[in-house]
């Protein structure tokens, strides 16, 4: 991850005069040796020419990628400014953080159609492809969203953006995803759904007005529970990954911010969401990829050969459930905490919702379903879950979000499923879309 405050916070702000610095402190001697053939004369004034025009264009990004959208300035707050903009009065302003990824994309969007005010915040780090966040940013940035490029952890840029905007909401959907990954690169799950949480809730209860909060949960923090279907009344005290360990502990961090500066803040258990758009580290997303290019898949079963199955949730209905859950958030209770100092008037709403799709399907079935969307015969290994994070089924029950959000999932699995193919088949088509392949 790069670290942004290296940059200059004001785009331009990088001094050319710097670089002109070795042809300015000509010495004499050079200046005489100018003077001495006029050829000399006319080719130093064309290569000063050329150095000038050089320098002054836009410097072509050796990896366009990694290119950094310095925050700060007045162009840059306008942007934000006009990006956050709401239609009406009652309408909502939102800071969407991980705003390019899965999720925050759609939900993202979701908003800006029905009138809120969006600002976007996401780190475009490189977990998977950012060819992909990177579309995903154009299709922000046509619906008129601007996304901040920053990360959740640098405490300058979140005081910066809520200095400029009164946020009403955040809905926090920047995280280290993935189950297995957590073995690999342990702390990353720390930096950011741990460190970077608090040092985003630490912004939110300083900001006047207070923000609610909304933020990403995930179905894992049931770990080995085996009571179903998964009730928010369940125990959470058995995560099976580092990343389930880390959503845990971001659930009771969040009641901490809630306790003591009244904050208000609603988490959302997501239960193995897909659809287009989605996260090529999750297994229906590789599994097509793989399966379109004649390669074998694994499949795992449980331990003792029985299935291994996930409440998978597609995107839509998740979106209707974030919605929900902001629309249903009520206002922060600890306006003035860390400006006047003053405590918090009264306790402020704390809740947590699973968001599943309440019917458990095996992953055999699942390729089973993309065997025949995509009309490739799938070559697969069936192989026992290695000990990998990996849990043997998920299954929510969701009649609090039903109950409290309006929450209710109306997508199957092979109907989410044909519309990801259809969305995978027409990004992923060499003739169509060049800059992903
Ligand atoms: O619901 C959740 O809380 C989580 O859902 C997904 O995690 P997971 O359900 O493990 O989703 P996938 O990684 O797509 O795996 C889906 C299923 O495919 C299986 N799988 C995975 C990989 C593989 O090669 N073969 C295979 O059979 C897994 O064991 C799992 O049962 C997301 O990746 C997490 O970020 C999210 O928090």
């Amino acid at each position: 991850m790069d670290n942004i405050n290296i940059l200059p916070s004001t785009p331009g702000k990088l001094k050319p005069e710097k670089y002109y610095q070795p042809y300015n402190n000509n010495n004499n001697n050079y200046i005489h040796r100018i003077r001495l053939s006029k050829l000399t004369l006319w080719s130093s004034i064309f290569l000063a020419f050329i150095i000038f025009f050089f320098i002054l264009s836009p410097s072509p990004s050796p990896n366009p990628i990694r290119t950094h959208n310095p925050w700060g300035g007045p162009d840059w707050e306008k942007r934000v400014t006009k990006s956050a903009r709401r239609s009406s009065a009652s309408s909502l302003t939102v800071l969407v953080t991980g705003a390019s990824g899965f999720v925050g994309t759609h939900v993202s969007l979701a908003l800006k159609r029905r009138g809120d005010g969006v600002l976007g915040l996401d780190n475009f780090n490189r977990y998977y492809d950012p060819n992909l966040k990177r579309a995903r940013q154009k299709l922000l940035s046509r619906a008129g969203v601007f996304v901040v490029e920053g990360d959740i952890n640098d405490e300058k840029l979140l005081h910066k953006l809520f200095d400029v905007v009164p946020f009403t909401h955040v809905m926090h959907l920047a995280a280290q995803a993935g189950v297995r990954y957590a073995m690999q690169n342990p702390n990353s799950y720390i930096h950011s759904n741990i460190a970077g949480f608090v040092n985003l809730l630490e912004a939110s209860k300083s900001a006047n007005p207070q923000p609610s909060i909304v933020y990403a949960s995930s179905s894992s923090v049931y770990g080995l529970n085996s009571k179903v279907p998964f009730s928010e009344k369940d125990r959470t005290d058995q995560p099976a990954s580092l990343y389930a360990a880390t959503k845990k502990a971001g659930e009771e961090i969040a009641h901490v911010y809630n306790h003591i500066y009244g904050l208000s803040i609603t988490g959302l258990r997501f239960f193995t969401v897909y659809g287009p758009w989605g996260r090529p580290d999750m297994a229906y997303f590789f599994f097509t990829k793989d399966i379109l290019k004649r390669k074998q898949i694994t499949v795992f079963e449980s331990p003792d050969g029985g299935s291994v199955a996930r409440d998978f949730t597609y995107i839509d209905d998740i979106v209707k459930g974030c919605l929900g859950a902001l629309d249903t958030a009520k206002k922060s209770t600890g306006v003035g905490v860390g400006v006047g100092g003053k405590k918090k008037k009264g306790n402020a709403q704390f809740r947590i919702f699973n968001l599943g799709n309440t019917s458990p399907v095996p992953v055999t079935e699942l390729v089973d379903i993309l065997e025949r969307l995509l009309k490739v015969k799938v070559k697969r290994k069936v192989m026992p879950m290695p000990r990998n994070g990996d849990v043997r089924f998920t299954h929510a029950n969701i009649s609090k979000a039903q109950r409290e959000l309006g929450y209710m999932p109306t997508t199957d699995l092979e109907t989410g499923l044909n519309k990801f193919v259809r969305w995978y088949l027409d990004f992923y088509n060499p003739l169509k879309n060049k800059s992903v392949w």
